[in-house]
Order: C-alpha cells, then structure tokens, then sequence
C-alpha cells in the first residue's frame, strides 16, 4: 500500500470524486473545501455513482490551507477562474519534494504555476469524465473517469515517462480510477481540446446539449469545423493529431448519455466561465506561430460577450 499524502485543492466534481476514491483507498487525503466545509465536516461527502455510491465520512476537511499538512501529491482542481488564488493556496500544502497535478481542463495553466512552484514539480492530467458537483458535499459521477497524465516541462517539451508519475498513476488504478500516461503533454492538451473548445463553447453559444449539437445537421458542421481548426492550430504547434482523431470524437460524442457541458453549467449558474484556459490560451498559442483560426475567434469573442452580460448585475 502507497504512502503517499494527497491535498485536493477544490473539492468540487472531480476533486471531490478523486479525492474520495483515493482516501476509499486507504490513502491519506487532505481535502480543502470553500462553502461547503460546514456540510462535509458534519455529513461527509457523499459520491454517487454508477460505479458504486457511497459516503466518505470522516473527511480531512479544511478551509484554511494555511492548516493542512504539507503533502506528497498536491491536485488542483479548482476551476481555472480561481487559480488567482494559487499563489495562496498551493505553497503550505506543498512538501519541498513533493508534486502538483494540474487536474484542469485548458492549455498554458501548467506555465503559470510554474511561476509558483519549481517547473521540475508539475505534472498535467486531462480528465475523461463526467461529473457534477450537484449540492454541498454531493458529487454525482455520471459517465467515464480516465485520467492521462504527463510531465510538465518548461514550454511543453516532451519528456520519458518517469518513475513517480508511474507510481501516482499506480495510486490512481489502484483506486478503480484508469490512467494513461503521455510523453507529451502538449500533444494530450491538444487532444483533449479538440472535443472541449467546439462542445464547450458551442453549448454555451447555442445553448444546448450535446445530443442537440450531433443531431442538426448546422450545429455538427460547425463542430466539425472547429475541430478541423483545433487540430491545425495543434499543428502550428508541432503537435501532430491524425484527421481520424475527429471522427474518433464524433462517434464517441454521438454515443454518450446526453451531456451539459461544464462550461454550460457554469453559465447556467452565472458563474465565470473557463474561456481563457479553454479557448483563448489555444487560440494566443497558435495565432502566435502564424495559424489562423476565425472560428475559434469568433467563438472566444462571443463567449466573452456572453460571459460578461451573464454576470452583470442587471442581467
Ligand atoms: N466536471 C467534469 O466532469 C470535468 C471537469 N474538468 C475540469 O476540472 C476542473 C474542475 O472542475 P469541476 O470539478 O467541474 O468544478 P467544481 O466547481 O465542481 O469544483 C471546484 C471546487 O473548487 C471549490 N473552490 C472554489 N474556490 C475555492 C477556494 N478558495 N478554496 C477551496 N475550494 C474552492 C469550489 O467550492 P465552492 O463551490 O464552494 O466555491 C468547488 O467545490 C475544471 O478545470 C474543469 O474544466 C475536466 C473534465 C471533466
Ligand atoms: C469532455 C468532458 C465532457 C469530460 O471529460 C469535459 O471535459 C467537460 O465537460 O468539460
């Protein structure tokens, strides 16, 4: 059995699903939680799941990270709106030789906790999963789980997959959650784009599901144009995506339960939404080495549009 300490920071859909999957383990992990520390330190915190529900109780459960203990494996999965907070939240829970896994969906956020923390120290996971933080302590997992992790190294170079991204990967099967490893996270960022900036953003865009945007014959065009932009925007970046990969995407796509998005979650809320990690970070990356991309564009500027008119105080 592993030793290793875990810190989420976020306990939200997927922190909360992993963290608990982890401490179910037998792992010692140490959860910071926002408004929901009340609830989750009387009740703890309940999972559903087609997997196997159950409650985790009792949880570590902070609001300060000023009093939790210096971890082993630090996962960040806060939404990327909230990583101003980082520079606070990450240093006390961090043991010197201890890791980061950046948990979040996006490109170029794995840069900008190297601004933190030493880049030698940051590992990147993309998360094939759909979850949903539904009430104060309740996560709902409806579908998938997989996570792919890779080593961060400074401007994305590729890197061998190394023993300790083995071992917390050995962690994370161990606890029923599958893992793949990349030598390439860039390429695994890419990949994973190229279903999130068209669902993402089109969801929000035409306010739909993702069943409605496979079904009409206009919405699926402009998915599959979009994807076409990100694979040649990945392109741009020396990342090679097969033309099959976007087929790939479609039948997985067509197959699943019918889904709201994350990002049409948080605008149904009215909260911030993931654009600049989502789309606009892709869309600097690329423009920069010359790629042109009008509809990602088109996408970035109305989302902005969208989110800043949802959350105004008149809307
Ligand atoms: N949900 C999914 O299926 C998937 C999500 N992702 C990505 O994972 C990341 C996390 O998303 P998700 O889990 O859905 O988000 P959630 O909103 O469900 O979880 C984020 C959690 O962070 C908590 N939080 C916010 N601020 C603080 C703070 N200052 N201190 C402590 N906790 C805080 C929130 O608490 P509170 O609500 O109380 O503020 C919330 O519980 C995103 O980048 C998303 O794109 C990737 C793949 C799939
Ligand atoms: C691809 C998906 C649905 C789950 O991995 C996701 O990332 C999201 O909703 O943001």
């Amino acid at each position: 059995m592993s030793t290793r300490s875990y810190a989420i920071l976020g306990t939200g859909a997927i922190g909360g699903f992993y963290g608990a999957k982890l401490q179910q383990l037998g792992l010692d992990v140490h959860f910071l939680l926002n408004s929901d520390y009340e609830q989750v330190c009387r009740q703890g915190l309940l999972i559903e799941s087609p997997t196997g529900s159950f409650t985790l109780f009792p949880v570590q459960a902070y609001h300060d990270p000023q009093k939790m203990p210096a971890c082993d494996v630090v996962i960040i999965a806060l939404k990327t709106t909230q990583n101003h907070l980082l520079p606070q939240l990450l240093p006390p829970v961090l043991k010197e030789d201890g890791v980061v896994i950046v948990l979040q969906n996006g490109l170029g956020i794995e840069p900008q906790v190297a601004e933190i923390v030493n880049s030698k120290r940051i590992i990147g996971g993309m998360c094939f999963i759909c979850s949903n933080k539904v009430g104060k302590g309740h996560i709902r997992h409806l579908d998938y789980g997989m996570i792919t992790i890779g080593e961060y190294q400074e401007n994305y170079q590729p890197i061998k997959i190394t023993p300790r991204i083995q071992k917390i990967a050995e962690d994370f099967n161990h606890a029923g959650i599958p893992t793949e490893l990349s030598e390439n996270l860039l390429l695994a960022r890419w990949k994973k784009l190229v279903w999130n900036i068209p669902y993402n953003g089109l969801s929000v865009v035409l306010n739909a599901k993702t069943d409605e945007l496979m079904n009409s014959p206009d919405s699926r065009i402009l998915v599959e144009e979009i994807m076409r932009e990100v694979v040649n925007a990945a392109k741009g970046c020396d990342c090679i995506i097969p033309e099959q990969f976007i087929q790939k995407m479609l039948n997985h796509t067509e197959k699943m339960t019918p889904y709201l998005t994350s990002m049409k979650l948080d605008y149904d809320r009215k909260r911030p939404l993931e654009i600049e990690a989502i789309i606009g970070n892709p869309l600097r990356m690329a423009t920069e080495k010359g790629v042109d991309l009008p509809h990602i564009a088109m996408l970035y500027r109305q989302l902005k549009f969208l989110d800043f008119k949802n959350r105004s105080p008149d809307s």
